[in-house]
């Protein structure tokens, strides 16, 4: 019998949570492909005096990340990526994207070539005037081949087994590592695509975040359905000419899949990134503060996006093709005046 897959999750805030929800049950339902212990890596924090590692053992709930929701007991916390990762086959990226890099250095070395990873990030990192998708920082980084997950999944509702479906992208003629995460991910509930398409399925995820704050403006100055319609048609325009420069990127993923426009409407209208946009609008309060008060701990992806994207885009002379792009940036950093979100579109 081949040897069973050891499977570690890098990552443990609501979506990543919510993932080792499905992770734990989908390893002990094919208990003869994968090993049943699924470490998680948890960033170490105290609640109410206690270690949140030790709280997760225990018991088994992320009570800040995703309170309510019960995890398996074979999901183990882990308070470093090296102790969560170790002897891993399979490697599942799960952080907001900031902190991919330090996460990413602290494992050089430590992570085993024949590993295979997953990337759920839904962001980009735009560095010396290049940009690259986290799958790609992943596999430099750690010299491990690397996929990329993303979806119309909001955590929570995934986590109470609400339907839903997501889409794996793989690299050019590797479909089997996309079958074996498959079975990590696949249930009933949360139906799973493949597409030979890791650069689409990951700018989907990332670029998706800064129309999201778009919608978000039109919600807070109550422009209604047909504006935010608007501003995502545009988006998604948007954001497929941004994609098409990368290579082996397909049209179809944006309009076919659900990490194209299925995430795209579901991040309009309930997302994170939305939500916060909108209070930006009627509050006047920042971002950083309204990421505190709303979010609870967790973190907003899109105004960080639409800043580096802004600034890709501003070193190559090319903004002008981008009216959405920049009206969102000018309005989250500039102090544009949100209501002029779209004059220039
Ligand atoms: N939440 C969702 O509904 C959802 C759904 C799909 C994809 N995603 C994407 O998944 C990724 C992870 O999102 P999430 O919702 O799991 O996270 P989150 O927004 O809940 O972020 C909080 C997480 O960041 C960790 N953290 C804080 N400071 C840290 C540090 N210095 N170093 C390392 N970790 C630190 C926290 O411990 C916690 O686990 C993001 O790119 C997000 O866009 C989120
Ligand atoms: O809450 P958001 O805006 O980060 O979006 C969450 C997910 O990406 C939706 O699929």
């Amino acid at each position: 019998m081949p040897q069973r897959q050891r499977l570690a999750i890098i990552g443990s805030g609501n979506w990543g949570s919510a993932i080792a929800r499905i992770a734990g049950r989908n390893v002990l339902r094919y208990s003869d492909v994968f090993e049943p212990e699924v470490r998680m890596y948890v960033h170490e924090e105290m609640i109410d005096g206690r270690k949140l590692t030790e709280i997760i053992n225990t018991e088994h709930e992320n009570v800040k990340y995703l309170p309510g929701i019960k995890l398996p007991d074979n999901v183990l916390a882990v308070d470093s990526p090296v102790g969560a990762a170790e002897g891993a086959d399979l490697l599942i990226f799960v952080l907001p994207h900031q902190f991919i890099p330090n996460v990413c250095n602290s494992l050089r070395g430590k992570v085993s070539p024949t590993a295979r990873a997953v990337s759920m990030i839904k962001g980009v990192e735009v560095r010396d005037g290049q940009i690259r998708i986290f799958a790609d920082v992943i596999e430099e980084l750690l010299g491990c081949k690397c996929s990329a997950l993303s979806g119309a999944n909001i955590a929570n509702e995934v986590a109470q087994d609400k339907f839903s479906e997501t889409t794996i992208g793989y690299r050019a003629g590797d479909r089997a590592t996309a079958e074996l995460f498959f079975k990590v991910f696949d249930t009933p509930t949360f139906r799973v695509g493949l597409v030979e398409d890791v650069a689409g399925v990951s700018l989907c995820g990332a670029l998706k975040n800064v129309v999201a704050i778009g919608a978000g403006f039109t919600d807070g100055l109550g422009w209604g359905d047909n504006a935010k319609a608007a501003v995502m048609r545009i988006g998604l325009m948007e954001m497929k000419q941004f994609s098409m420069d990368f290579d082996g990127v397909k049209s179809s993923t944006f309009t076919e899949t659900s990490a194209g426009i299925a995430d795209l409407i579901t991040t309009c209208f309930g997302g994170r990134n939305r939500k916060c946009a909108e209070a930006f609008v009627k509050t006047g309060k920042s971002f950083d503060v309204l990421e505190k008060e709303l979010l609870g701990g967790q973190k907003l992806q899109g105004t960080e996006t639409a800043r580096e994207i802004h600034t890709f885009l501003k070193q190559r002379g090319r903004l002008d093709g981008y009216p959405l792009f920049r009206s969102v940036y000018e309005i989250a950093y500039n102090d544009g005046a949100a209501k002029d979100l779209t004059s220039k579109l």
